[in-house]
């Protein structure tokens, strides 16, 4: 089976393309690739398919196998695969995922893809929508209590559940400690992506990123639009904010005038491969 690895800000995919590839195990598939050792090395699987209801759809896998919604970084990956990979002609792409139909809209220069513009959609704000378990919307300071410590989260969703807590300093954060707590909270049904954020200033922050089914990772383009949201709701930034993960940079703005939240940022190939394990 043929793969393509890509990088969005270091958030790494194996990406199969579901137009000439068929695959029947997706979430077996996605344990065997991701795990480094054996497999080949990711933070999951991302499957291109044809859609009835937009240009192509998206499935992603999460290294544990299980189906996340939505994945900003992947997003702009398949908007660089499906242009530079002759599968359309356009730089307007619309694509299905389990969290809804994104837009993008790719700056394209000499045929390659620079960087790729995302219509995330509106931020999902209620709390039975997230879902958290929270009597009142938005939910903004909900004490969650990590090894004796209490942390305020404020709870977003952009297609996939998200958990946003504001720190003094994120890279002296336990991310491991903490998120693996937080994502499992009995306050999340469908568990969450926890993100710990510092805010430098008005509109600039930096994240990190406990992912639901991933454990730590380099970015979360999803983690970026609902880390920018939580803090616009905080009153800590304006409306456009530089976002500075550890593997790159997001530039998110969340409009007043739609209500929709718009990432962009970076999509990079790695390498070709074939796959010669079973799942
Ligand atoms: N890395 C992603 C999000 C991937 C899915 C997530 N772990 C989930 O289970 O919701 C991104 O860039 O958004």
């Amino acid at each position: 089976m043929r793969f393509t690895k890509m990088e969005g800000c270091g958030n790494d995919y194996i990406y199969i393309n579901c137009f000439e590839e068929a695959v029947n195990q997706p979430e077996k598939l996605a344990i065997a690739m991701s795990e480094r050792h054996f497999g080949i090395g990711a933070d999951g699987l991302v499957l291109i398919m044809p859609s009835k209801k937009a240009d192509f759809r998206m499935r992603m896998f999460n290294l544990d196998g299980s189906e996340g919604e939505m994945c900003g970084n992947a997003v702009r990956c398949i908007g660089k695969y499906v242009f530079e990979r002759g599968m359309t002609q356009n730089k307007e792409i619309s694509l299905e995922t389990a969290g809804g139909i994104r837009y993008l809209s790719l700056n394209v220069e000499n045929e390659i893809v620079k960087t790729v513009g995302v219509d995330m959609g509106e931020p999902i704000l209620e709390a039975d929508n997230i879902p958290v378990l929270h009597e009142s919307s938005p939910v903004i300071g909900k004490k969650i209590t990590v090894n004796e410590k209490e942390l305020a989260f404020t709870c977003v969703s952009m297609g996939n559940p998200h958990a946003v807590t504001f720190v003094e300093d994120a890279q002296a954060l336990p991310v491991e400690e903490y998120g693996t707590l937080v994502e499992m909270n009995a306050f999340f049904p469908n568990k969450t992506n926890v993100e710990f954020v510092q805010v430098f200033d008005k509109n600039h922050i930096k994240m990190r990123v406990w992912e639901r089914g991933s454990g730590e990772t380099l970015a979360c383009g999803t983690g970026a639009c609902a880390s920018a949201v939580a803090a616009i709701l905080n009153g800590f930034c304006d409306r456009e904010i530089q976002v500075s993960l550890l593997g790159g940079e997001l530039t998110i703005y969340w409009s007043e005038e739609d209500n929709h939240v718009y990432m962009t940022g970076p999509a990079a190939f790695s390498f070709d491969g074939v796959w010669l394990r079973g799942v």
